[in-house]
């Protein structure tokens, strides 16, 4: 399968902390792809790498054969950081259409659909300001898919949101896949993880997992991923070396 993504040795340092230790991983293109770990694992840290907005010690990161970054990857890379990102004196229509502005070839239609698909179409009219943190996280996602980008990188898009919800967002980020588009979704959920294609499960800066969801469950001998993400992760704390 073609690579979307390439990560070559990255190391990562944040304030004085060496955060990524030299991680290697390749994402293939037309798939979706879990991003999981504890909390300050480093996955907010690579999402960064890859769109290109952190800064590197060594290590490449290539995106769509170009260095992450790079210019022409910017109409083509859409990204939801975990803090909703969105102007809060505007409304949500009026956020989304201003950021399809910034697209060449976005359209205020192209704006109004990812907002009807977000689940915010009775919300359209209100100010940001006003709305819930699930609807404003929602708000942040419709202008980052908005561009239709070839990839999306998603930093816990489903956190703060309702069950049904979870699942039609799940379903549109398939439908996205599906019409072509490479997704990276960090998540803690694991009945997400399960939704994935492929998962890479990070800890303390390095990879400790690279596979399928069902080569997971294999590997720690269980079906409940939950429970085979905690095996994986005290196996490779009582025998760093050992684990893949
Ligand atoms: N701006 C910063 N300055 C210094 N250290 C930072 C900064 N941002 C993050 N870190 C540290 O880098 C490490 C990795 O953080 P990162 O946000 O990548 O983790 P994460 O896996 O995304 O966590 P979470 O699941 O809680 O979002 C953590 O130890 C964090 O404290």
């Amino acid at each position: 399968m073609e690579t979307a993504i390439e990560v070559s040795d990255l190391v990562i340092a944040r304030g004085k902390r060496r955060v990524l230790h030299g991680l290697s991983c390749a994402i293939p293109r037309g798939s979706i792809t879990g991003l999981l770990g504890p909390s300050g694992s480093g996955k907010t840290t690579l999402m960064r790498a890859i769109v290109g907005v952190q800064k590197v010690e060594s290590g490449t990161v290539t995106v769509f054969g170009e260095p992450a970054g790079n210019a022409a990857l910017r109409a083509r890379v859409g990204y939801l950081t975990q803090a909703p990102s969105v102007y809060a004196d505007l409304t949500v229509r009026e956020n989304a259409r201003y950021f399809a502005s910034l697209y060449a070839d976005a359209t205020k239609a192209d704006a109004d659909d990812a907002v009807e698909k977000v689940g915010l179409a009775d919300a359209a009219g209100q100010l940001v300001s006003t709305l819930s943190g699930g609807q404003r996280a929602r708000a942040s996602l419709a202008c980052a898919i908005l561009g239709k980008p070839d990839l999306l990188i998603l930093d816990e898009p489903t956190v703060g949101q309702d069950p049904v919800l979870r699942d039609e967002l799940w379903q549109h980020f398939r439908d996205l896949c599906d019409a072509g588009a490479t997704i990276l979704v960090s998540s803690h959920v694991m009945d997400e993880a399960g939704r994935c294609d492929r998962l890479l499960l990070i800890r303390d800066g390095g990879l400790i997992a690279d596979s399928t969801p069902d080569e997971v469950r294999a590997a720690a001998g269980t079906d409940d991923l939950d429970r085979a993400f905690l095996n994986l992760i005290r196996a490779q704390a009582q025998s760093p070396a050992e684990v893949a």
